[in-house]
């Protein structure tokens, strides 16, 4: 059996349009949206420990060892399967938390695909999914697989086809809490629901972000990152904030907007080119 898996990706997603066409009784709002994956993320790494015992062995700012996503994945692998082997889980980490770029999301389902892997507790995809938006409404996507268009809250996946473009993101230096977006009273709910053959294979170029007024409004430096990077086309807001993103067709377009960004002289800014992949790179250790 393999005791270790060394640098396993957990990739970022931007949203490529976000609408909220409703909401459940208990608060959850219904959306529609389309999850493009980025070969830009978190590095995971992972070692079986034959005594049960589930660590985090390295800090991440701000986020207690119990508390992490990726803790509470194992942890919930753990019960689930009645497994008793642990863990030992470092997490490089690069992703802005709040970013809207489901950075703990993605932590959490690459340790879910992992340690399902290594302690052989023989998951197939649909029940990691199910484990998965116990974590959080992001999870699911993650180990999906694919790009993908998502409803309910985010849970229920259609494989998407989109461009492979070139991505220009700004973190624009703060963070943006989900809860705080959604229950705005501002925030509009009733975008009229569309199917997935309503849009385009330039999937970039649909739709809108309604988190994206409120988020603008709660947080100005949002605005500004999303002011600025207009200039070179549909600049959007990904998820609920706060990063921003541009869509490029050509590799040099983007390079020459990231140096722009960088010129800038906002020191809170960063500024970084990502491309779009169509499948999660842990994908082949699962089944279809
Ligand atoms: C908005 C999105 C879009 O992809 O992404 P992020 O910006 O967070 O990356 C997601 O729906 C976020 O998913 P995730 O970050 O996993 O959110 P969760 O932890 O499940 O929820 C955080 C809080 O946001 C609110 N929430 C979240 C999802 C949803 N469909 N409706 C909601 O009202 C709830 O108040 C919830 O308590
Ligand atoms: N491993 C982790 N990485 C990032 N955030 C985590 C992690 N574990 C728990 N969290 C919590 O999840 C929150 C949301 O983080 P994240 O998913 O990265 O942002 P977003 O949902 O905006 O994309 C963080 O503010 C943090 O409190």
């Amino acid at each position: 059996m393999a005791r270790t898996l060394n640098n396993c990706p957990a990739p970022a997603k931007i949203n490529l349009f976000l609408h909220v066409i409703g909401r459940r009784a208990d608060g959850y709002h219904l959306l529609q949206t389309a999850f493009q994956l980025l070969d830009r993320g978190d590095t995971l790494h992972f070692s079986v420990r034959g005594d049960g015992t589930i660590r985090r062995t390295t800090e991440v700012a701000g986020v207690a060892e119990a508390e992490d996503l990726v803790v509470r994945a194992a942890r919930l692998l753990q019960s689930a399967t009645g497994t008793s082997l642990g863990a030992d889980i470092g997490i490089d980490k690069i992703l802005p938390m709040g970013g809207g770029l489901g950075g703990g999301s993605s932590d959490a389902a690459t340790t879910l695909i992992a340690l399902n892997h290594l302690w052989e507790t023989g998951l197939d995809r649909r029940a990691l999914m199910g484990l998965g938006v116990k974590l959080g409404a992001d999870v699911p996507f993650f180990i999906f697989g694919t790009n993908a268009f998502a409803e309910g809250i985010g849970e229920e996946l259609t494989a998407l086809s989109t461009p492979k473009l070139w991505y220009i993101v700004i973190e624009p230096g703060i963070a943006a809490p989900t809860a705080a977006i959604f229950s705005d009273p501002e925030l509009t709910r009733d975008t009229k629901a569309v199917r997935i053959t309503d849009f385009p294979e330039a999937t970039n170029q649909f739709g809108k972000n309604d988190l994206q007024v409120v988020a603008t409004k709660l947080y100005p430096p949002i605005d500004e990152a999303l002011q600025w990077l207009r200039q070179y086309g549909d600049a959007r807001m990904t998820g609920s904030g706060a990063c921003v993103f541009c869509a490029f067709s050509q590799e040099n377009e983007a390079d020459e907007a990231l140096q722009a960004a960088r010129k800038t002289g906002r020191s809170s800014w960063k500024a970084w080119k990502a491309q779009a992949i169509e499948h999660h790179p842990l994908s082949h250790l699962l089944g279809r």
